[in-house]
């Protein structure tokens, strides 16, 4: 990653953390620009500029950094609403539709995203894709029994399927369950259709299509921080 993409993660991070508000559940996300929020919510919380915040973690990564950083967590239930989840994206296409779970955390993170009033999507520009499927492969995630047979059924779908492996292994999610890279290349034709039928298929558990999800897209790039919104033409630089 160059210093420059570090920069703009950090930029969009931090942008973000300035919409938690004293009194809120906060959804903290997964990646490596997700954790810039983090760590400012964090410092606004310690420095008395935030009070009274809980927040819910994405992924076993995230809560382990979360409570290093002295942020009171709820469990794992959700046992309130949340009022706004900040969590990062892979690709993110013109009308805030994403890929996510480059990081393997998709399951919980859309779990998150559809208890939280706002989503709000914080990336460097690099993520930013004219069609979903162009720059990344779609994870999905799916139980060990069975996989083979989860790999020919995606593959009849039009993709090039590439087990997630990590130093050699298998990958697990943190449910324990596999990952299947799928390629649609050169993009995803009918998104809602392609998630219509991820979804019905017994073994998948999830898949990193998030549609209609995210309000906010707050990204960062060489000229400045933009902050967007679902259904909204303007973006306002900020
Ligand atoms: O599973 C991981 C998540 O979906 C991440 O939010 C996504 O992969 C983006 O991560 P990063 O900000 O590190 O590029």
């Amino acid at each position: 990653m160059t210093d420059d993409a570090v920069r703009f993660k950090q930029q969009a991070g931090i942008e973000a953390a300035a919409l938690v508000e004293s009194g809120m559940v906060v959804g903290l996300g997964t990646g490596s620009t997700a954790i810039f929020a983090t760590r400012r919510v964090a410092e606004r919380l310690h420095s008395g500029e935030l009070c009274n915040i809980v927040a819910i973690a994405t992924s076993h990564a995230t809560d382990a950094a979360a409570r290093e950083l002295g942020i009171p967590m709820l469990t794992d239930d959700i046992p309130r609403e949340i009022d706004i989840t900040i969590d990062g994206a892979d690709e993110v296409d013109p009308s805030l539709d994403l890929i996510k779970g480059g990081g393997g955390a998709l399951l919980r993170e859309k779990i998150v995203a559809q208890a939280s009033r706002r989503q709000v999507i914080v990336v460097d520009e690099s993520k930013l894709s004219p069609r979903l499927g162009t720059h990344w492969p779609l994870p999905v995630e799916v139980l060990e029994f069975g996989w083979r047979s989860q790999k020919r059924f995606l593959e009849r779908l039009g993709a090039v399927v590439t087990p997630r492996k990590n130093n050699g292994d298998l990958y697990r999610t943190d449910q324990g369950n596999m990952i299947l890279d799928s390629r649609f290349g050169p993009f995803i034709h009918d998104v809602p259709v392609l998630a219509q039928g991820l979804g019905a298929r017994a073994g998948i558990i999830e898949h990193g299509l998030f549609i209609g999800i995210a309000q906010d897209l707050i990204v960062a790039g060489v000229s400045g921080v933009r902050h967007m919104r679902r259904g909204s033409s303007a973006a306002v630089h900020v």
